[in-house]
Order: C-alpha cells, then structure tokens, then sequence
C-alpha cells in the first residue's frame, strides 16, 4: 500500500471527520471521512483521504467529497467515495467514480432452512455450488448470449432472463431501480465489450466475489428484521459480483474517450485517474449510456448467479427452491453512478451521485424503496469478509440529510493483495476457516490469501459508524458457513 496520509482530518461530530478546503488548492467543497478513531488509524494508512481531496476539485462537485468508514486506496477516487455533481453547474461525470467494476453489487436470498436443516450437509453443498457456479478470472458460463442478445439483456435488464424462465417477475420488485436503469443504451457499449460479456453473465469473477451460505447469528432490530422475514438461525445466500468483462471494457473504453476532455472543456486535474467529463457533452452523455447498459449486465448477471444457487439448493435438499423459500431479499449496486433529486441548501435538485464502493441507504417513505419495505426503509447488503460476520441494515434518514442517501458498502481492505498473499505463505487458509466452521472453495490458493480475514478491517467496525452516523442502522448480523470464490 502507499504512505501513510498526514494531512488534516478534524473530528466534527457524529463520526465525521473533515478535511478542510484549505489543505490543498482547487478543493471546491470540504472532504468527509465518516469513521472512529480505531478506523481513522488504519485509514491514514494509505492515501485515500488525499484522493478524497482530490475528488473535492472535479467541477460542479455538492456539499463535500465523502467517504464512509470502508475507505481505502483505488483507482483515481477511493473505494468507499460518494460524489455528487449538479449537471446545472458544470457537473462531471467519471468512470473512475464509478469504477472498473460497473454496478459491483451485491444479492441477498432468504431460505426456510435453519442452522440444524443445513449443518450436517454443508460441505455437500458447498462442493455443489462450487462445481455448478462459474467462478475465476475470464470464465464463461453456460449461458451463451450473440451481440444481439447482449445488447437486449443491457435494455431489458433480468427481465431478459426472467422472460426465458431464469427466475420470477417479483425478483425485479426486490432489485435496486427494479433491475432495469432507464436511458440506458446498448449501442454505446463497442463491441469488444459485447464480446467480453457475452459468455460471462452469469458467472461470479475473481478475487472478491464470492457467493455464500450464511446463517443469522443476531438480530438487533426485531420490527424490521420481520419487515424483512429475517430471524435467528435463518440461512440465507449472499452473492456479489457485477458486470465481469465488459463492465471493465466500458470503463477502459470510456477512460480512453476522457483522456483529453479537460483540456477540451477547460479545467484542471489534480490526477489522471479522476479523468471526467461534463455531463452535457458527448463524451459524458455516451458513457452515462454505456455504464447504465453495463449496470443493467450487472444486474442480470446477478440474477442468474442467484438462478444457480436455486438449482443446487433444490438438487442437495431435495425440494424446489420455491418450496425451499429462496426469495430474494434485495439486489444493491455499489459502483455505479445515478441521477437523483437530493435536497442541497434547502433546494431541491438533480445530481449525478457517484458510489464507488458505497451503498445506496434510501430511508422508509423514500419512493425508490420496494412497497414492501416502504415502511421502514430499503435494506442495505453488506459483506464484511469469509471469517467473522456480513450485515443486513435499513436505510435512514441521516443518510439523506448527510451522504447523498449512501452508506458503506463492506468491511474494506486493510491489507493490500501483496501484504495478504505474503501473509498467507505456507498457510492452508481453507483448513484454518474449517476449524473455525467455514467450508471454502476457491479457484486458486493463492485467491484464499488475498482474502483471508484478516485482509479486511472488521465490518462490526464499520457497521458501528454507520448505525452512529445514522447514515443506516443495523438490523440482522450473519456469520458464514460456506463460501465459494473466485
Ligand atoms: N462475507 C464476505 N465478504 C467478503 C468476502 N470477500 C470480500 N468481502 C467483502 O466485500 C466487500 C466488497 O468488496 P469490493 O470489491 O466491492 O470493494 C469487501 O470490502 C469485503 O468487506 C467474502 O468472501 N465473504
Ligand atoms: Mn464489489
Ligand atoms: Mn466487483
């Protein structure tokens, strides 16, 4: 990882911690580093909190450039950024906010199974998911899609794939924007990314992604956790990956396209990576409609992720998976950038909210949240790490007032890949998370080492925040008994 960060992050109130415009020239808004004094120790670890002062130059920027308590070092912007630009003022938009990973995400499906139903059959299942569900770096699936379908499914979304009996219509109920984001347009995606995503929707990716079986081990809110037909001891299934090859490709194309655009259009970078354009040229408007039909990828890619964990559920159980009660919970995005009204000095307006390695956290009442949850507001997925526990929050009205409607989005990297891989010399990391009743798969040791435990901060930390912030409040905490990786 790089140096450590030595500049100013002042403490004002309620977790936030602020990195004043005066620390570097051309900071339009203030820098918002939401977290404790025990996290605030392994951020300054790197230079995140620099490239949170960064994102504080990029035209048209609101309020502040935020970050939750998940922050660490990445691509131009942090993991763990929110950004709001207002097309009105000469608002950008950058891929780099997004992220290579367009619409990472992450799916949340409930079973009527509980500890005992499972125990004795983990490792069965385990096995099943990791031999049925594709997983690695440029694996392909079985679904085979031409460009013509590709670029149909970036229109349509999983009602593609629902359409062809891959799921039900009410999966689209509980999928953030319903699995579908408007205005997209598969015509602006080039044909090298089409050709990346065709044979990989459906398939979980390297690294990070993971699909795994938990079980609830507390529930801290009693009134939502029925809202959500959530209980103790329940298993459930977490899912995360995003649009593989040709959400990479979009963004690479895109990076290119923007490589000259502030010249072009008049204004300064503090770093290459924040390259961006102004959301009313063509550069931005072609991206906003690429990165809107990979999202849509993401999403379906998902939802044929989730279809597969049905089937091998029904074959180890012997039961549908309808009878098995494997209904989806919520489906959230966590890169990926979206036009919503927010309220900026008592006006309302429309911004372009980046969330890169953020979560969107709509509070009860808000219109985008499912019906079913519209009383108490949307649930928020978060995975911590393979060893110790992952959240179900609900969003809350803090988050609107403070982040842009956004809250963390994991536990976030406390090791870099390199630091872990050498931590994880010699060690059998699979053996280690037995021991500790978690059977893991993955496709390469060396993948088991990059993410072992101890590579992330501990997310209780950093649920702790956010429930303090009031940016979410915790509702269910699982802890894992399976996992398959990539
Ligand atoms: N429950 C699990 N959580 C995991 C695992 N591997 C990573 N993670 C968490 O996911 C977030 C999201 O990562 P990102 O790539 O989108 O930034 C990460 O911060 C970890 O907290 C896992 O195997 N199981
Ligand atoms: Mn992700
Ligand atoms: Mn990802």
């Amino acid at each position: 990882m790089k140096s450590g960060f030595t500049g100013p992050l002042e403490s004002i109130g309620c977790c936030c911690h602020r990195i004043p415009k005066s620390y570097k020239t051309g900071m339009r808004v203030d820098g918002h580093i939401y977290a404790n004094d025990k996290l605030l120790e392994a951020i300054r670890k790197d230079q995140a909190p620099d490239q949170v002062a960064n994102v504080a130059m990029l035209p048209g920027i609101q309020v502040a450039s935020i970050a939750m308590p998940d922050i660490h070092w990445g691509y131009g912007f942090c993991i763990g950024g929110v950004c709001a630009t207002d097309p009105e003022e000469g608002g950008v938009i950058s891929p780099g906010g997004v992220g290579y990973d367009i619409n990472c995400g992450v799916r949340f499906i409930k079973t009527n199974l509980y500890l005992d139903d499972v125990k004795h059959h983990m490792k069965k299942l385990v096995k099943a998911l990791f031999y049925t569900v594709p997983s690695g770096a440029g694996r392909t699936g079985r679904y085979k899609f031409d460009a013509t379908e590709t670029r149909r499914l970036m229109g349509e979304g999983p009602r593609f794939v629902i359409d062809r009996g891959l799921g039900v219509a009410r999966d689209l109920d509980h999928t953030e924007a319903n699995g579908r984001i408007d205005d997209a347009d598969p015509h602006q995606v080039s044909d090298h990314a089409v050709k990346r995503g065709a044979e990989q929707c459906g398939t979980l990716g390297s690294g990070n992604h993971f699909l795994e079986v938990q079980v609830v081990d507390s529930v801290f809110d009693a009134d939502v956790a029925k809202v959500f037909g959530l209980e103790l001891n329940q298993i459930c299934v977490m899912i995360h990956s995003g649009s593989r090859g040709l959400g990479y490709q979009v963004c690479d194309d895109s990076l290119a396209a923007f490589r000259n655009c502030s010249t072009k259009y008049g204004f300064e970078l503090p770093d290459r990576q924040l390259a961006c354009a102004p959301v009313d040229s063509p550069e931005g408007r072609k991206y906003i409609a690429a990165m809107r039909a990979a999202a849509n990828y993401g999403f379906c890619n998902r939802q044929l992720l989730m279809q597969q964990a049905r089937e091998v559920f029904a074959g180890v159980f012997g039961r549908s998976w309808e009878d098995l009660g494997m209904e989806q919970l919520y489906d959230v995005a966590h890169n990926i950038a979206k036009l919503e009204e927010h309220t900026v000095d008592g006006k309302k307006k429309k911004v372009w909210v980046h969330r890169k390695g953020a979560t969107r956290a709509f509070p009860a009442g808000h219109p985008e949240v499912p019906e079913k949850y519209r009383t108490v507001g949307q649930p928020v997925i978060i995975p911590g790490d393979m060893g110790r526990a992952s959240w179900v929050l609900v969003g809350s009205q803090g988050a609107m007032e403070k982040t842009f409607g956004t809250t963390c989005h994991g536990a976030g990297r406390a090791m870099s890949r390199t630091a872990a891989l050498k931590d994880g010399a010699g060690r059998r990391i699979d053996r280690e998370l037995e021991h500790k009743g978690v059977i893991a798969m993955a496709s390469s040791r060396n993948g088991l080492a990059e993410e072992q435990p101890k590579a992330y901060k501990n997310v209780d930390d950093v649920v702790d925040v956010v429930h303090e912030a009031d940016l979410s409040r915790r509702v269910a905490r699982m802890r894992p008994l399976g996992v398959i990786k990539g």
